[in-house]
């Protein structure tokens, strides 16, 4: 099902690579419920080849420049897998925003709907200093309820969310209207 999948900025490398990277997504309909066309990019990990091309990409597709980031934050749980190589790549710190219950208190909470269910994201009060910059990561942008839930949270304890990097972008739901300004990167987008 990779031919309905669009590539954004994969133009910032060779075609050789970017037909590679597209090659290796998959397409799950009707997971994990009816209606759902599951969108998984596991198989982009697995690849020595695939994963060395796509942090390369995400790096060359950042939205605003790697100095003027401060932390990176990466969205439980398929977040954590691109946004922990990303900050090392960028020689940044790495902020995790769990999901309900998994972190110690003090926390802060955001409630929020997904395009399959509800959910909540907690961050730890502290772990972002007023004042920081901070660009937010995750595999995948639906709805955009998650990614706005981030944002939230990182405001609430004084931080900014000065981009957003996302490897997939599902088209007609809204999601990237959700995030406010700040700029918002996506390697490719597909129908939802
Ligand atoms: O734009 P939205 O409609 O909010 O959807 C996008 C979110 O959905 C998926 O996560 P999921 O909550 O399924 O959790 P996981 O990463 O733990 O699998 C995906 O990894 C994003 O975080
Ligand atoms: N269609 C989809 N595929 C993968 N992850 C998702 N998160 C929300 N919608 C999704």
């Amino acid at each position: 099902m990779e031919n309905d999948i669009t590539p954004e900025k994969l133009s910032l490398m060779g075609e050789e690579d970017s037909d590679y990277l597209l090659s290796l997504f998959r397409s799950i309909p009707g997971f994990p419920k009816e209606g759902i066309n599951f969108r998984d990019y596991m198989p982009l990990l697995a690849d020595a080849r695939g994963l060395s091309i796509l942090m390369d990409a995400l790096v060359r597709a950042l939205p605003v420049p790697a100095d003027s980031i401060d932390e990176v934050a990466g969205l439980e749980a398929r977040g954590f897998l691109i946004g922990v190589p990303l900050a090392a790549a960028l020689h940044k710190g790495f902020v995790a925003v769990r999901k309900a219950g998994k972190l110690p208190p003090p926390i802060e909470h955001a409630d929020y709907s997904l395009e399959y269910g509800t959910a909540s994201l907690e961050i730890e009060q502290g772990i972002i200093k007023p004042g920081t910059r901070v660009l937010v990561v995750d595999d995948l942008i639906a709805t955009g309820g998650t990614a706005h839930a981030a944002k939230t949270l990182i405001e609430s304890v004084g931080g900014t969310v000065c981009g957003f990097s996302f490897i997939m972008k599902l088209n007609g739901l809204g999601g990237c209207d959700k995030l406010g300004d700040a700029p918002i990167s996506t390697l490719v987008s597909m129908p939802a």
